[in-house]
């Protein structure tokens, strides 16, 4: 029995990376009346070309279908569209639920004015005091330090329509050549059949190579949860009076206090106001994904 790790779903047969080789399965039996369908990421035993086992997972993402992802990459338009920190946040808590690592990276810093350029620079210091990595620059994008810290891992990018993900992806693999505009294209299509999900081996990491986590469009935290996922407001907790505080009009709360003082954005404080209220008027089950 060997293992492996899925790299590509295709028409049910599954391609398995193990030991640097690949091995075309297809999975034996019993997965359907398990409920478990083998995904791209997954740890698996296999065996004579026959996929017998997944192990479980750390995570697993519904759009694209991927399990075990170690890092997302944000892709974030500096302009056009324009910046927001309340899209930046709900992708951030999005992936803080999933247990992955978020890296920053803010395209068309080029599109800025000086004015511009400082008042967001200001902001990505607000992120990078949180401890989030965060790539903006106004240089040309050196691609070194980006392939350095997602070697070895298994990466999705995230990012609104238009970010810039296929032209980071053609930044850190010029040899891939994705169209900048055509993967959108082939996702909405993908819609209607089956679609190929397939991890592509950039620089030495393993990317997903259909760009399009969006599933933060939807809450899938409880109201309790969701302080845990601002990280910044996640360690100064244990110091507010309350157990359990959510950080609303509890007295002696550390994070309102920080807020106040500008150790906490503003920003981000609003925003998690607007995320607990939105959860809050969810239905039961609205989120999909929720187990
Ligand atoms: N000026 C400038 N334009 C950029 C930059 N990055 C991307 N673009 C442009 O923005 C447009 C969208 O970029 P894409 O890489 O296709 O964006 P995407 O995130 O892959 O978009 P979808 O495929 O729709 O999800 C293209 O016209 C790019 O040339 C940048 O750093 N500076
Ligand atoms: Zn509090």
């Amino acid at each position: 029995m060997k293992q492996g790790i899925i790299q590509q779903s295709l028409s049910g047969f599954y391609d398995i990376l193990a030991d640097g080789e690949i091995y075309r399965t297809r999975a034996r039996g019993n997965f359907r009346a398990k409920k478990i369908k083998p995904i791209v990421g997954d740890r698996v035993e296999f065996e004579n070309g026959y996929l017998l086992r997944v192990l479980p997972r750390k995570n697993e993402l519904v759009r694209p279908p991927v399990a075990n992802v170690d890092t997302a990459v944000v892709v974030t338009a500096a302009k056009k569209p324009t910046f927001s920190t309340n899209l930046l946040d709900r992708q951030l808590i999005a992936l803080e639920a999933q247990k992955i690592t978020p890296i920053i990276y803010f395209s068309k810093t080029d599109l800025l004015g000086d004015d511009e350029y400082s008042k967001l620079e200001k902001v990505v210091a607000g992120y990078r005091k949180i401890g989030y990595r965060v790539f903006f620059s106004r240089e040309a994008f050196a691609p070194e330090q980006l392939k350095e810290l997602l070697r070895g891992q298994i990466v999705t990018m995230m990012g609104q329509t238009g970010a810039g993900k296929s032209t980071l992806l053609n930044h850190l693999a010029p040899g891939l050549d994705l169209a900048t505009g055509e993967i959108s294209t082939a996702l909405k299509r993908g819609r209607h059949t089956t679609r190929k999900v397939s991890l592509l081996n950039v620089a030495g990491a393993w990317i997903a190579d259909t760009p399009g986590f969006s599933s933060y469009e939807t809450f899938d935290m409880t109201v309790e949860e969701l302080p845990n996922l601002f990280l910044e407001m996640k360690s100064l907790a244990r110091e507010c009076k309350f157990r359990g505080c959510l950080h609303l009009k509890e007295p002696q709360c550390a994070v309102k206090d920080a807020v106040k003082n500008g150790i906490i954005m503003e920003s981000r404080y609003d925003n998690y106001v607007q995320f607990h209220n939105l959860i809050a008027n969810q239905k039961p089950d609205y989120g999909k994904n929720r187990k």
